[in-house]
């Protein structure tokens, strides 16, 4: 067994045993607190660049396979468990989690406190940090610490790295529907062909001009990783489309429609990411409990006086929904395809299907 040592910017160390592949990696240090879905958040092209740690302490239980993936591969920077499962038990199972990241070439690291790693994040906010398996570098991490301090944690090239090289076509007998694709989950794409959608699903970088020589009757914006504001030729591009197209957006897609809006948006202390976070439908005064990866959010204060805030966060109060009074325009923050977490806000799913169609 390697030994292995996360350290955080702080200079504080947690060790433990390396999992996966060896070698040294840096990144954002961040939580989620879902206490099943661990391969849907290592997939999740969303947390592109983000060392993740998982609060719940057995990691792994299931096993990995194929079925489960929202993108061809894990796309986390590092990986961090209390303990990963060794003997997985499911009729599915195709690998333990070790097994999964070492053929990906991704780090992980087990066997830390990870509660305490998690209250750490909690009380100091988001934390830069490293993962090594190397022997010099674990025998003296304090070596690491000005690579770790120096980094930056976003930059366009996070969306460029995850969004589709082509253009590809998923047929369906429904809406005529362009997919700006800045990382998107495989599950937004499977429920948008389940509501029979005619997807055409294009890169981030794609124009206003070449989106609208595909004749769509609607454009819908995905998730992807870092800043908003690292996507300006999409915000400019979506500003374009706005007052031609219905737009729908989730999570980035959702605050790059707010940007476009003319919203602000900001960075998060910790961020939401977990399964469980309950959100207010305003309209129907209902509360959800919906499934979150998000750092970044829309200022509520920043709204201009045609768009309304839809749904809230009841934890913190933040923005996690947007309609355009005037205009067929909405998004949402958090996730109604789940994978993982409830499946409660599919009913977003009928209501992007309608914008389209009306
Ligand atoms: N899942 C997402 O699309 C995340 C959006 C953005 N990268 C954030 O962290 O806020």
């Amino acid at each position: 067994m390697t030994s292995a040592v996360l350290i955080l910017e702080d200079g504080k160390k947690y060790y433990g045993t390396g999992l996966g592949y060896q070698g040294t990696v840096l990144g954002e240090v961040v939580f989620n607190t879902g206490m099943t879905g661990y391969q849907e958040v290592l997939t999740d092209p969303s947390y592109t660049g983000q060392i993740v740690t998982m609060t719940y302490p057995l990691i792994g239980n299931y096993g990995i396979t194929d079925d489960y993936a929202e993108s061809n591969g894990p796309k986390v920077r590092g990986f961090v468990v209390r303990e990963a499962c060794k003997m997985p038990s499911n009729w599915r199972n195709e690998g333990t989690v070790d097994e999964y990241l070492s053929r990906h070439n991704i780090m992980g690291v087990s066997g830390i406190d990870t509660r305490s790693l998690t209250r750490r994040i909690r009380s100091l906010g988001t934390l830069r940090g490293a993962i090594t398996t190397e022997e010099e570098l674990v025998a003296n991490p304090d070596s690491l610490l000005e690579q770790v301090r120096q980094m930056t944690t976003n930059g366009p090239e996070l969306v460029r790295t995850v969004t589709t090289e082509k253009v590809y076509h998923l047929p369906g007998q429904g809406p005529k529907v362009v997919v700006m694709d800045f990382g998107i989950k495989q599950n937004i794409l499977r429920m948008l062909q389940e509501y029979g959608w005619d997807v055409t699903v294009v890169p981030s970088y794609t124009s206003a001009k070449e989106i609208m020589a595909l004749a769509p009757g609607g454009l819908f914006l995905s998730n992807g990783p870092g800043d908003p504001k690292d996507v300006p030729e999409a915000v400019a591009t979506v500003r374009e489309l706005m007052n031609v197209l219905p737009v729908a957006g989730i999570c980035l897609g959702h605050q790059v429609i707010g940007l476009a809006l003319g919203c602000e948006t900001y960075k998060l202390k910790f961020g939401h990411r977990g399964a469980n976070h309950p959100v207010k439908d305003i309209g129907s005064n209902r509360t959800f409990i919906t499934s979150q990866n998000h750092g970044y959010a829309i200022d509520g204060r920043s709204l201009p006086s045609n768009v309304e805030m839809t749904h809230q966060n009841i934890n913190d109060d933040t923005v996690e929904g947007l309609r355009v009074k005037d205009r067929p325009i909405f998004s949402v923050q958090y996730h109604p395809e789940a994978a993982p977490g409830p499946e409660d806000s599919r009913y977003l799913f009928d209501q992007f299907t309608r914008l389209m169609t009306q």
